[in-house]
């Protein structure tokens, strides 16, 4: 195939071009969040079930159970862990099982607190100490340290830390709280808010795991669209995402019940949300509840309000004056005075599920109060499919569209942007990939033959970055243990990451997306070859992406001409996969060729190449 493009005629490429798409589907609590103690509050559990006690267990001569405290550490975690010996000698106590495991990696220093108390305190106080530390499931003590206390019946916060000297392959291990029965006999004691840190990503209390982060900083992502997604949403207004019970300090967050069937801790809440997206260099795409639910309900327009002025709270958070506006005070007190970066606003999420309440007025309604308090800031309007432009009333000016389907989709879709109207209207495909083999198979994990043609529509928003202002895939992240969306951009265990052939598809195009795209001849659709040529102006680099769905070459002029090339190229046979047992299958390999007055370049099919040459 021969490839012309021009040096000079094209258009600017927006930094936001590619980015990530996030919400917690068994990907926050236990996953980017670096918590690594589960339930480790017992929010919103019922008291006395076995459920109330999932991940802890007794170690020693003990008993545990969840209670409602007499005297709960704050409104918001009113259950505690009721722990008694159940001898009055011995090494007894409890233990933590993590999130399907905890890591313990040479070097990593842990950082943990727990709040106890003694109900019912002995007349003699009694001061004993608490051993916390990291074991195996058979008792080997990887590493631990001591946190003295006295007997009391108000709440002390312990805080401790301790480091890892080994590395262990097995991520069965055990966080261990424990006590010297013959110093308390069979004193009840109650604990909760145990918290287990890792080595966070900046150093971020609270923060998330440094592995995710890293593996997404790689990718160069413009964006970070959250908090849902349908987590957003909830089946209920009272379970919808609700800002507010996610910010202040840990002991004021109550935790949820998530849209996809578990406790989030809300530990990763919207503070560390803004935070997180600042220090990875990212632009927030923020969404407000905008009224629709998932069990099919809307809001009723005369109740509204509420909502309006909940979205408007959530935004005086991310960038109101802390000197004059109270949500912004509540951020600047958790350590961020200044407003953060925030240019894009969602209202909802999949609102064509109930086209008629976001065309009638959930939109407007949204729409005309925030920009009336944030003029400065862009509002996308949500739908699905890429249909048509919904009717809405004032007319959108960036439209979010979802698309999951197969490999032929997204080979014959390469061309779907061209053909949209340039008026002004910006294209966000906020979330796509292929779910699906053309046989309507479905996947536990990214192929490559649907990555490839993930690719081929790739090259559409490269080509149409004029109205395309973002694109993520989705979903990003999922556990490879609990797992209830597939596929996904990256799954994780405890202690590794499973990159995916998409990912690294993703991370070719953004990391090689430029800032200018030069027109270029170009192929028709459903061609088994597609391509875009794009130039970062600072390095005066040319970045030319290929899919080829089948063999072929590719014959392009450089002007001027350039002497040496650096290139990448993804590809596998058929049906290839990163899996948990075969996590590095399909990675990209690097190649370097001599550039002339054209570059020859012959490519398996199956294949995306970037070829990059210094003009
Ligand atoms: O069942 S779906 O609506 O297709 O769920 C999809 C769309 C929704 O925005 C997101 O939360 C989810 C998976 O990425």
């Amino acid at each position: 195939f021969d490839v012309t493009f021009s040096t000079t005629s094209g258009h600017k490429v927006p930094s936001t071009l590619y980015g990530l798409m996030f919400e917690d589907i068994n990907s926050g609590d236990g996953g980017l969040y670096a918590e690594l103690i589960q339930n480790r509050a017992f929010q919103q559990v019922t008291p006395g079930t076995s459920a109330a006690l999932t991940a802890w267990a007794t170690l020693g001569s003990a008993s545990i159970a969840v209670v409602k405290s007499s005297s709960p550490v704050s409104t918001a975690l009113p259950n505690a862990l009721s722990f008694k010996p159940t001898a009055t000698s011995g090494t007894v106590g409890f233990t933590n099982d993590g999130y399907f495991g905890i890591p313990v990696t040479a070097g990593w220093k842990y950082t943990g607190s727990f709040f106890y108390r003694t109900p019912t305190p002995p007349a003699t106080k009694i001061s004993s100490s608490f051993t916390v530390g990291l074991r195996s499931t058979s008792g080997t003590v990887f590493t631990s340290t001591t946190v003295p206390f006295t007997t009391s019946s108000s709440w002390q916060q312990a805080t401790f830390t301790f480091t890892a000297s080994s590395t262990q392959t097995s991520v069965t291990n055990l966080f261990a709280l424990t006590v010297n029965a013959a110093t308390i006999g069979e004193l009840t004691m109650e604990f909760t808010l145990i918290s287990l840190f890792p080595p966070t990503f900046n150093n971020r209390a609270n923060g998330m795991r440094v592995d995710i982060s890293e593996a997404l900083l790689a990718m160069d992502p413009g964006f970070f669209r959250f908090p849902g997604g349908n987590n957003l949403e909830g089946q209920t207004p009272a379970q919808r995402w609700a800002w507010e019970s996610t910010v202040n300090s840990l002991v004021d967050r109550p935790g949820r019940l998530g849209t996809w069937g578990y406790i989030n801790t809300d530990g990763l809440g919207l503070y560390e949300y803004l935070q997180w997206i600042e220090d990875m260099g990212m632009e927030p795409i923020m969404a407000v509840f905008a009224g629709y639910t998932l069990n099919g309900a809307s809001v009723a327009q005369n109740s509204l309000q509420t909502y309006i002025t909940e979205a408007i709270n959530q935004i005086n958070f991310a960038i109101g004056d802390a000197s004059s506006n109270p949500q912004a005070a509540i951020r600047s007190a958790m350590g961020h005075p200044e407003p953060f970066d925030l240019t894009y606003i969602e209202i909802g999420n999949e609102d064509f599920f109930s086209s008629t309440t976001y065309t009638n007025y959930r939109w407007s309604a949204f729409v005309d109060a925030l920009s009336a308090e944030f003029p400065q800031l862009h509002y996308i309007s949500t739908s699905a499919t890429s249909g048509s432009v919904p009717k809405l009333t004032p007319a959108p000016t960036y439209w979010d569209l979802h698309i999951y389907s197969n490999p032929n989709f997204f080979i014959n879709g390469a061309f779907n942007f061209d053909i949209l109207p340039r008026n002004g209207l910006q294209f966000f495909q906020g979330e796509y990939a292929t779910t699906t083999q053309n046989s309507g198979a479905t996947l536990a994990y990214p192929f490559i033959d649907g990555s490839i043609a993930e690719a081929a529509y790739m090259t559409g928003f490269d080509r149409n970055s004029d109205i395309v202002f973002a694109a993520s895939y989705a979903p990003l992240l999922s556990s490879v243990s609990s797992i209830q969306w597939t596929p996904d951009l990256i799954n994780f265990s405890p202690n590794s990451l499973i990159l995916s052939t998409s990912y690294y598809v993703q991370k070719l195009f953004s990391v090689y997306k430029g800032d200018f795209y030069l027109t270029s001849t170009t192929n028709t659709a459903s061609s088994p070859v597609q391509w875009s040529v794009t130039r970062d102006t600072a390095t005066s680099q040319y970045f030319l992406k290929r899919y080829h769905s089948e063999h072929c070459s590719l014959h392009a002029p450089i002007h001027p001409a350039s002497t040496a090339g650096t290139g990448t190229i993804l590809t596998a046979a058929p049906g290839t996969m990163n899996t948990p047992t075969k996590p590095t299958a399909a990675v990209p390999s690097n190649f370097s060729f001599t550039a002339g007055k054209t570059i020859t370049y012959n490519a398996p099919g199956l294949s995306l190449s970037v070829l990059v040459v210094v003009s």
